[in-house]
């Protein structure tokens, strides 16, 4: 009777993983076939890298007791949006935004909540675009829209949300106040580093069809390059 009840909920648990493989693999198809067709017909792609990973059972459980809920593969459905989590790494916040109007466009990808903490980064400083979709996952019993949460970022957001991840945010309310404002320092100055090689980008793109004064005018970009 026993192992009967714990073969089932393994069981229940490894179909929950396998759902959440596929949908990443699906999503990860179509990531990879825009960034190919981007590298193959067009002079400038968007994605950097994309990175993937279905969440760890410990993980799951640990994080749902953490939200106040029972470690459940139900709850796990119900309450877990990212599961099954893909990351898209731009060099530029434009690029990001393209990006996600190329996702947005998947007719049969429903998009669930998008969260914009570039617009709104987080107190701490964290900055990247949230967006859970709800992607179909073909079975033999049938089909399972399950949920993928992609979070796409610049290159620099993405250094500090690493070293960040690793530093603190397991651990988040238990680190001394100098800790969190030198991180939150640390990522004004990342932005600060992403709005200035966008600007280079800008400018580089201006000077292929106009002289280096009318790009620093039109660009406002005096304050960073009139010194250099
Ligand atoms: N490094 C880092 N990653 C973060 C931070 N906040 C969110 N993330 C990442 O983004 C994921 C989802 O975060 P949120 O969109 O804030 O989700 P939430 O509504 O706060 O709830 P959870 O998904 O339960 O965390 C997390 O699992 C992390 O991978 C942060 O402050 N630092
Ligand atoms: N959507 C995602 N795509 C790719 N990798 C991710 C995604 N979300 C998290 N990761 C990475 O997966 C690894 C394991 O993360 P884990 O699932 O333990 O925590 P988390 O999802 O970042 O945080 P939390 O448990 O608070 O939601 C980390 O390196 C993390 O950066």
């Amino acid at each position: 009777m026993v192992d009967n009840y714990l073969n089932e909920e393994t069981l229940e648990w490894r179909e929950l993983l396998m759902i959440h493989k596929f949908a990443v693999d699906e999503m990860r198809t179509r990531l990879n076939n825009l960034d190919e067709e981007f590298q193959t017909m067009h002079d400038y792609n968007p994605i950097e890298h994309i990175s993937y990973r279905v969440k760890n059972p410990d993980r799951i459980r640990e994080k749902l007791e953490r939200i106040g809920f029972d470690p459940t593969v139900e709850n796990a459905k119900e309450h877990l949006f990212d599961v099954a989590g893909i990351r898209i790494i731009c060099a530029f916040t434009a690029d990001i935004f393209d990006v996600f109007k190329m996702i947005e466009a998947q007719s049969d990808l429903k998009i669930l909540q998008v969260k914009d903490y570039i617009a709104a980064p987080k107190e701490n400083g964290y900055k990247s675009l949230h967006v859970h979709v709800q992607i179909p996952v073909y079975l033999s019993k049938g089909v399972i829209e399950t949920r993928v949460e992609i979070q796409l970022r610049t290159i620099a957001m993405d250094f500090w949300a690493s070293v960040e991840h690793k530093l603190y945010y397991k651990y988040k309310g238990k680190s001394p106040t100098t800790i969190q404002a030198e991180l939150k320092e640390c990522a004004d100055l990342i932005s600060e580093l992403d709005n200035r090689m966008y600007t280079l980008k800008k400018l580089i793109l201006c000077l292929e069809n106009n002289s280096e004064e009318v790009c620093l005018n039109d660009l406002y970009v005096d304050e960073y390059f009139k010194e250099a």
